[in-house]
């Protein structure tokens, strides 16, 4: 566990950056520091590893100041990761990971051996090992990065905006995976970020921090969308909050999936009319797994890959409700598909059902995820 006690950062200049700062990181969680720009989130993070010293109040690492401990062994119980990775140039990925594992005392053999290791489970192919930091994209780095503060094992991480240099799509990636890592290795984490959407996926607890390093609140991510301290930490985590929340309610197993009959791609679209239970039909391929729909009333002859109405996207039952509604929302047949874990299709929910099972979670006070 990780303690701020009034934990106080002024700089010389007279700056306030942190002020009286008191929450606790729990064991093997992760806690998400975000705010606005300058609100002090690199200050409170970087006080931890004494990158920057507080000018009064204490940290504690499981119960210990941190002010008492011998600086080196600090460091080495911390795993370090920051924006763009700060990868060493002149190294190789296999020996940018093993520094970390050789500052520890571990022989140089074991060393690579641990980086190597890491470096799949961070997503990298073996290959990548004989790179240089150059080589390799804005989203490879971030994973070498990640993979370099693990190689000590230590055991609290602190992250600073470690998926914010790369596009959206890979930083999707980046937060999938980690949550993945995070299930095997249960590190004590602290992250900053700016963005809200990261801090509520990620974060077991999220504190939120207004300018001047005052905290606003620290609770849940449905906490604070269901029950934000103030205007400006309900600002903070968006005008779409309502909707946001359903992202923590599983999709009620009530949820009424029907049958929804399909077709295979070179169907006449004569023969499919026969089985639709309207203008659209659903397209499978041998696994059964679902390609895209059909308007049946703008097509003739057999039914091709051209045809597809790609639009909607795909739920699986165990998935939330935002997932579902989305499913529902985004199907040109206004049926939501739904899934197995294998992607095989499992019916679909027609949108009307899934706002009933909404307003059926609702009055049963949510449940759902905590
Ligand atoms: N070395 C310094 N000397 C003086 N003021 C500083 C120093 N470092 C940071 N500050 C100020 O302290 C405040 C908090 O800075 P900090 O970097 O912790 O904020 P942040 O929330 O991480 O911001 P961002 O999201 O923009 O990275 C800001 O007003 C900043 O200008």
């Amino acid at each position: 566990m990780i303690v701020f006690k009034n934990v106080t950062k002024r700089y010389d200049n007279g700056t306030i950056a942190v002020d009286d700062l008191s929450l606790e990181a729990p064991k093997g969680r992760i806690t998400i520091f975000v705010g606005p720009s300058g609100c002090g989130k690199t200050t409170s993070l970087r006080m931890i590893n004494r990158l920057i010293a507080p000018t009064s109040g204490s940290i504690l690492l499981d119960g210990q100041p941190t002010e008492a401990m011998n600086l080196a062994q600090l460091r080495r119980k911390i795993g370090y990761v920051i924006q763009h990775a700060g990868l060493f140039p002149h190294l190789n990925v296999v020996q940018n990971i093993a520094t970390t594992a050789r500052l520890k005392g571990i022989a140089k053999k074991q060393a690579l051996l641990i980086a190597s290791e890491l470096l799949e489970r961070v997503g990298l192919d073996l290959s990548f090992g004989n790179r240089y930091p150059w080589q390799l994209s804005g989203g490879q780095q971030q994973r070498v990065g990640v993979a370099r503060a693990l190689a000590s094992d230590p055991e609290f991480m602190l992250m600073d905006e470690p998926f914010s240099a790369v596009d959206p799509v890979v930083r999707h990636q980046l937060q999938e995976e980690f949550l993945r890592l995070q299930r095997d290795i249960g590190k004590t984490i602290i992250m900053v970020t700016h963005d809200i959407d990261e801090a509520l996926k990620l974060g077991d607890q999220v504190a939120v921090l207004r300018t001047g390093g005052v905290l606003a609140q620290v609770a849940s991510p449905k906490e604070l969308l269901s029950n934000p301290a103030d205007s400006f930490v309900a600002d903070f985590v968006g005008r779409d909050r309502g909707y946001r929340y359903l992202s923590f309610v599983d999709a009620a197993s009530s949820l009424a999936v029907m049958i929804e009959p399909v077709v295979a791609l070179g169907t006449e679209a004569a023969a499919a009319r026969i089985v639709a239970k309207d203008q659209w039909i659903l397209v499978v391929n041998a696994a059964a797994q679902p390609l895209g729909w059909v308007d049946l009333d703008r097509q003739s002859g057999p039914l091709r890959e051209s045809d597809l109405n790609l639009s909607g996207t795909l739920a699986s039952q165990d998935h939330s409700l935002r997932q579902v509604l989305d499913a529902a929302l985004s199907a040109p047949s206004g049926r939501g598909v739904i899934v197995d874990a294998g992607r095989v299709l499992a019916g679909s929910v027609r949108l009307s059902d899934v706002v009933a099972a909404i307003q059926s979670a609702k009055a049963a006070g949510w449940g759902g995820r905590p």
